[in-house]
């Protein structure tokens, strides 16, 4: 489904990420972890076209994502909120939204259902604008967002951020059910080992831009990212 070669992004001598070979199956839950500056967002950004990779490519369902705009059509993405128009309220910007994607008012109502416990009565029908809301409330906003449509494959960068306990713990039931409902390919970043080895089946640690583990067995996940990260 997704599929990384030879991949290398350079600013001036500095290499931030050198990636070989990465392979994303269809419906995996892919985590991404690593410390400060390991090369988590360039790699998100440059899979997403965000960012030219200085050699390399990226195909996400057989097209070079520099090359094409057909995987736009089902890829949803929340990295940041530059990725917002923040001079609307929500409502407007999903009904926004909804025009784009030629959903009907009773599919957005629909969508925006599957959300009513992680918003916790705090985004729709509030009349804030975007740029008003909590960096919390900004980032539940982009995440639905991300979802709307019936993405293939979402791109989720840092999701469990400025999220509070109650919110983290509703994120993490929503992607496990829009996983086992939708069998969307999710690729998640996170520096919170506790949620991302909940809820992906797969955790790649970047180091200096390499990647350094490709664990896949839920038993040894915790146990060799502790070992990395606390020692
Ligand atoms: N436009 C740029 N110019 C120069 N260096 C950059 C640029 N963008 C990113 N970098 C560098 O690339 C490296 C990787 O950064 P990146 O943001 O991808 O890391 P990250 O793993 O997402 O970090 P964090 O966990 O802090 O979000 C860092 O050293 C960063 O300073």
């Amino acid at each position: 489904m997704i599929s990384v070669k030879n991949l290398k992004k350079q600013y001036k001598e500095t290499v931030v990420l050198d990636v070989e070979s990465l392979e994303i199956p269809k419906s995996e839950c892919f985590g991404l972890v690593g410390n400060n500056g390991a090369g988590k967002t360039t790699l998100f950004r440059i899979m997403l076209d965000l960012v030219r990779a200085t050699s390399g490519n990226v195909e996400i369902s057989g097209t070079d994502v520099s090359k094409s705009e057909e995987w736009k059509k089902t890829t949803g993405a929340y990295l940041d909120e530059h990725m917002l128009l923040s001079y609307l309220t929500a409502d407007e910007y999903f009904e926004t939204l909804r025009k784009i994607y030629g959903l009907s008012e009773a599919d957005l109502q629909a969508h925006l259902d599957r959300f009513t416990e992680l918003f916790n009565d705090e985004i729709v029908g509030k009349k804030k604008y975007i740029r008003d809301l909590s960096k919390g409330n900004l980032k539940k906003v982009g995440i639905a967002a991300a979802l709307m449509g019936n993405p293939e494959v979402v791109f989720l960068d840092e999701p469990f951020e400025n999220l509070d306990p109650s919110s983290q713990v509703r994120l993490k039931k929503l992607i496990l059910r829009e996983k086992e409902s939708s069998q969307i390919t999710f690729l998640i970043s996170s520096h919170d080992l506790n949620h991302v080895t909940e809820i992906c089946d797969r955790i790649v640690l970047l180091e200096k831009g390499k990647i350094i583990r490709d664990l896949r067995e839920k038993a040894e996940m915790m146990r060799e990212l502790e070992e990395y990260f606390v020692g």
